[in-house]
This record gives structure tokens, sequence and C-alpha cells, in this order.
């Protein structure tokens, strides 16, 4: 204080000194020339020195009048284009600030500072200090993820479609036909594939390989591994799972099964092979069950292969009455079901209808039955919906975008689209919440943090994601052996992340085990990408499926289609939630020697 003060006392003597000079230099000037002896120069040359000084002092007067916490309260905009010194408290939080968000800055500072990510929340576009206290994550501004999903809903919301069914029954020709027919694959690949394909006399299989790509696939004609696509209709778009058919591979079904909203079944309509897959342990059934105790509600079965059986009217009846009895008792809704008639190796009737402005191809046996309910009560049939009429009909599932964020890991390796080392891509179908470029996450089990660098959705990258798309998140400063198959990357603090248990309670559904289920049975469970060892720990008490009414305490075993409560125990922490809780993450699955024996929410986590 006291220097400030002798410092204007000295500036406002100059200043004075200055004014007066510059008053009485006229008048001096006059008396000087009349007398030629005296040193003008010295004169002139206390005028320069005093003009320089007295410019220096003026602006320094009026930095001094502002009182610090006045700058710090000035808006961001007036304070991110005042080129004032360090010293000025407040205004370098804002530099890092706008250093941060790089390639934004313009956008930003022209907004008020509450919105240029000063809060302290974690993972919010601030420069958030690392565990060494650096800052580290280099974000551009804070996006209101969920406002901008519900601006862009209706534009960018994508269902998953599982494609199940029996090996062979025609899943990876029909949905190869289908993306051919749609324009997702070009013809010189595609005729490129039928070359191929017959050069090692699996010319049948050219359609197949649009979806299986791998060596082995192709030259054994099974799929072994979830393959992933997309394609969209007039209403919808879709990212398509196309999964194995093999009693081997339901491991990998099941994997893709979990990310499904909806599915298409496809079953063999040729004689002998609907049976094989349908009666005792084909997949149809099992896949069936499968994807109704992973969530799936709405369902197409393709009657495929019907040019086996010269389009008959009666084996698809048939085999519509079949299913749809199974069907229903094993949960789903009449309403959430539909049939359709096709041929994926033909290409009939998949994208459009077989009436006139259709497929000109198509044959008559099939014309003659397969019309349109509702049309033709109007006097003037037409042919019944294609596979592409249904699939353009599916609900668009709920997705629980305001929940915290949760993705369950399905795959991961390291580096990604920068080539950082320090950073692991993972992917996964986000289960809840959202995430964005920029914001701190938690690795469950274990902890660790790390900050999402990229985002890609459907190979597209995006600054944001929500619940139900399918990603690629790449996230820098955590390493590789934080992760596993079934780790559930979470949003970051102060957000809980997920627990992992190793003992919970689950309510189950029995199918039918070769073995009953016991105290102490050991099986397989499965929870999205995760398969893991557990044990039944203890059967609490069976349940009647339709009231929930305890049945019997305590019972030494479970009953083939009996409904129980049972204490389950798993070898290595799981990352669960209670089923109310989330629909995604309380679901299980237990299997035993290649075999689904039961399915269950989970209604209790037990933290030891
Ligand atoms: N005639 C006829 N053959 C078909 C049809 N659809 C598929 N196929 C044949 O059935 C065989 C198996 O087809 P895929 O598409 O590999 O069957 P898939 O269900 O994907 O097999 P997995 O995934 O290994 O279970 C191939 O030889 C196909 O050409 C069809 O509509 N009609």
């Amino acid at each position: 204080m006291l220097f400030e003060t002798i410092y204007q006392i000295i500036q406002s003597l100059f200043i004075f000194g200055s004014s007066l000079c510059l008053a009485a230099y006229p008048a001096v000037s006059i008396l000087l020339s009349k007398l030629p002896k005296v040193p003008v120069i010295l004169i002139f040359a206390h005028l320069f020195l005093l003009a320089p000084i007295s410019s220096f002092c003026l602006p320094t007067l009026v930095v001094f009048d502002q009182a610090p916490a006045a700058a710090v309260s000035k808006p961001a905009a007036a304070a991110s284009k005042t080129t004032v010194g360090p010293a000025v408290k407040g205004l370098d939080q804002l530099k890092i600030s706008n250093a941060n968000s790089a390639g934004n800055s313009d956008s930003n500072a022209s907004r008020p500072q509450s919105q240029q990510g000063l809060s302290s929340t974690p993972g919010t576009g601030t420069a958030t200090p690392t565990d060494s206290g650096t800052p580290l994550v280099k974000t551009k501004r804070r996006i209101d993820v969920a406002a901008e999903y519900a601006k862009h809903q209706r534009d960018r919301d994508t269902i998953n479609l599982v494609v199940v069914g029996h090996v062979d029954a025609g899943k990876s020709t029909l949905m190869g036909h289908l993306l051919y027919a749609l324009g997702q694959v070009n013809e010189r690949t595609m005729r490129k594939f039928e070359r191929d394909a017959e050069k090692i006399g699996k010319g049948s299989f050219a359609y197949a390989w649009v979806l299986d790509e791998t060596e082995e696939e192709r030259s054994r004609g099974v799929t072994m591994d979830v393959a992933t696509s997309s394609f969209a209709t007039k209403n919808r778009k879709f990212t398509l799972l196309d999964s194995p058919g093999h009693r081997d591979f339901v491991p990998n079904m099941i994997s893709g099964a979990s990310r499904a909203d909806v599915a298409v079944l496809v079953v063999d309509a040729s004689t002998g092979e609907f049976e094989s897959g349908f009666d005792g342990n084909g997949q149809t059934r099992e896949h069936a069950i499968l994807i109704r105790s992973l969530g799936v509600r709405q369902l197409v079965v393709a009657v495929n292969k019907l040019d086996c059986v010269d389009w008959s009217q009666g084996r698809y009846a048939d085999i519509l009455d079949r299913l749809l009895a199974f069907l229903t008792g094993c949960g789903y809704l009449r309403e959430d079901v539909r049939f359709v008639p096709v041929s994926g190796l033909k290409g009939t009737n998949l994208v459009r209808r077989i009436d006139d402005n259709g497929d000109s191809a198509a044959p008559d046996e099939l014309r003659s039955w397969y019309v349109d309910e509702t049309d033709a009560t109007q006097g003037k049939p037409r042919a019944g919906p294609c596979l592409v009429d249904l699939l353009d009909t599916f609900t668009m599932p709920e997705r629980p975008v305001s929940k915290a964020f949760r993705l369950a890991v399905t795959d991961f390796f390291r580096g990604g689209t920068f080539g950082s080392s320090n950073s692991v891509s993972v992917s996964g179908r986000i289960a809840q919440g959202h995430v964005q470029v920029g914001e701190r996450v938690v690795v469950v089990p274990g902890g660790a943090t790390g900050v999402v660098r990229s985002i890609d959705v459907d190979y597209v990258s995006e600054e944001w994601a929500v619940a139900g798309d399918s990603v690629v998140l790449m996230i820098q400063e955590v390493d590789m052996q934080q992760f596993s198959i079934g780790s559930v990357v979470c949003a970051g603090p102060p957000a809980k992340p997920i627990a992992a248990v190793q003992r919970f309670e689950a309510q189950l559904v029995v199918f039918d085990p070769q073995v009953p289920i016991t105290n102490g049975f050991p099986a397989l469970m499965h929870i999205q990408s995760l398969n893991v060892p557990v044990v039944v720990h203890k059967i609490i008490e069976t349940l009647d499926q339709r009231t929930g009414e305890v049945v019997k305490r305590r019972p030494r075993h479970i009953r083939k289609g009996a409904t129980a409560r049972v204490e389950i125990r798993s070898e290595t922490p799981v990352c669960l939630e209670v089923f109310k809780e989330s629909k995604e993450l309380g679901r299980v699955m237990l299997r035993k020697n290649g075999e689904t024996i039961a399915a269950g929410i989970v209604t209790q986590l037990f933290s030891k």
C-alpha cells in the first residue's frame, strides 16, 4: 500500500511537471528566441524525456485503480481478451481452460465462464489433474449429451439386431444376401466372392462370405464368431450381429446376443432340417430361450430354404404353429413375434414384396398363398410383407441414457487410431448412460482410471455416445493389464462405479439339465461376454413361476422348468448390478457341459 501511494505521488509530480512544461512551452520558446545563447536543446530534451514517462505512468495508474476481485468476476469473454500478466489472480485459470480447448478456443472464449468448464467436476472439460497433479485432459467443451441425444435421437438411433438359429439354417447367407440387395456390398466384391467360393468348392456359400470373413470360417463353411455389420431400412438403422449356430460356439453367440435389442431367428424349412434344429438338443430352441433370457422381446422368424420344399404353404404353416406354441411358452408375446417365408440363397422376399412392383422372379407357389391379410379385406389382396418390411417396424427400445455410464468390455487391444502406446481401445455396447471425449472413466474390477481420447460409434468417429451404441473407446493413461473381457468401464468420480462381487443372489429359471441342480452345483456363468466358473452355493427356495410365491424352502434340488432363488459364488470378482437397477447388467446365464441349464436375474449383491 505504501509503495503504491509513493508511486502515485511521483507519477502525479511527473505529470504535473510535464503539463507545466507543455503549457509554458510557447512563451518560453519566444523568450528563448530573443536570447540565442540559451541552450534551447536542453529544454527540448527535458520535454522529450517527460512525455514518455507520463505516457507510461497513465495506464499503470488505471490498472491499480481496479481491484483484483473485479477482474476475476468479469465475464470470460472480456477476460480472455485482456493481456494482463499472471499476477492478476483468476485469469491464469482461464488461460488453462482456453488452452485445453484447442481448436475450440474461439467458440469457448465467447461463452460465459460458467460454461467454459471451470467447474471442479472431474472429466468435464477442465484441466483435470492426473495422479501426479499435472493437467491431463485436453478436452473440447463439455457437451450436454442428454440434450444432444434428445435433439438427434431419431436420426442416430440404431437397433442392435442379432441373427440366431441352428447350425446351417442359412443365417449368414440370408443376411449376406440382404446386405447385397440393400447395396451394402458392391457388384465387384460379390462377383469375387462367387468366384473364390466356387474355386474351393463352396459356391453356395458366396453370400455367407459377406459376413464370414475369416479363412477358417470360409473353408469350413461355418460361422465361428459374431460378425458385425450395419444397414438401414426406410425408418430404422441397424447394427447387425450375425452369430454362430454351431453348439461349440454358443458362448460367442451369447456374447453377440447380450448386445442385441431384437432378433431374427432363422429356421431351415427343408425336410428333416427344421426338426433337427427344433427337437432334442437343436439350437433353434436353445437360441430362442437364450435371447429371451437376455432381454430380447421382439422377434422375426425367417422361415428359410422354403425353395427346398417348393414353397409349400403346408410346411410353412406347420413350422409356424409349432414355433409359435414354443415361443409363447418361453415368454414371447404373440404380437411381438412375426413370421416371414424366405429364401436367403435366391433372395426371395428379402427386400421387396413379391407382388407386381416387386420381385418378378418370385415363385408362383408363394404368390398363391402369401398375401397380406389386411389388404385382402379391402378386396385387393397384395403380397405379404418382406423381411425388410418387418425389420422396419421393430419398435425402438428405450435407452437408459440418464443412468451412470457403463460399458461391458467385449474386446480390447493396445493403442488405437492415434497409435498411442499408453492407451487401450475397448469395444462393447454401452449398457447405460453416456460418455464423451475427454471424460474420466473407471475400469472395474480394479478401479484404474483413464480418460476417453476418442469414440467410434459403428466405425464413425464421434464426440459422444449413449446407451445402446456399439462403440470402440480409446482410453488413455491406463494400462492394458487393467482390462479383461467382462470388465465394465464406468463413469468416473463422483459417480458410483458398478460393484464387483463374488457372492450374489439370483432368481433362476431352470431349463433341462442332464443332472439336477443341487447345493454346490458347479457351472459356467455367462454375463455379457464374460464366462466365469461359479457354484450354486445354496438353493434358498423354489417359487411359483406365475405368482412368485414360495413353493418350497431349502429344497434339495431344482426340478426341470422350476423357478428358484439361489445364492451363487464365483471364483473371481464379477461386475454385476441388481436387475431392477439395470436390465442389461443384471442378467446371468448358467451352462454346463456345453448346454444352457438356467437363466435368471440378479436380485441381491453381497460385498463379502
Ligand atoms: N436352397 C437353399 N439353400 C440355402 C438357403 N440359405 C442358405 N442355404 C445354404 O445353406 C448352407 C448354410 O448356409 P449358411 O448361411 O452358412 O448357414 P448359417 O446358418 O450361417 O451357418 P452357421 O452360422 O455356421 O450356423 C449354405 O450351403 C447355403 O447356400 C436357401 O434359402 N435355400
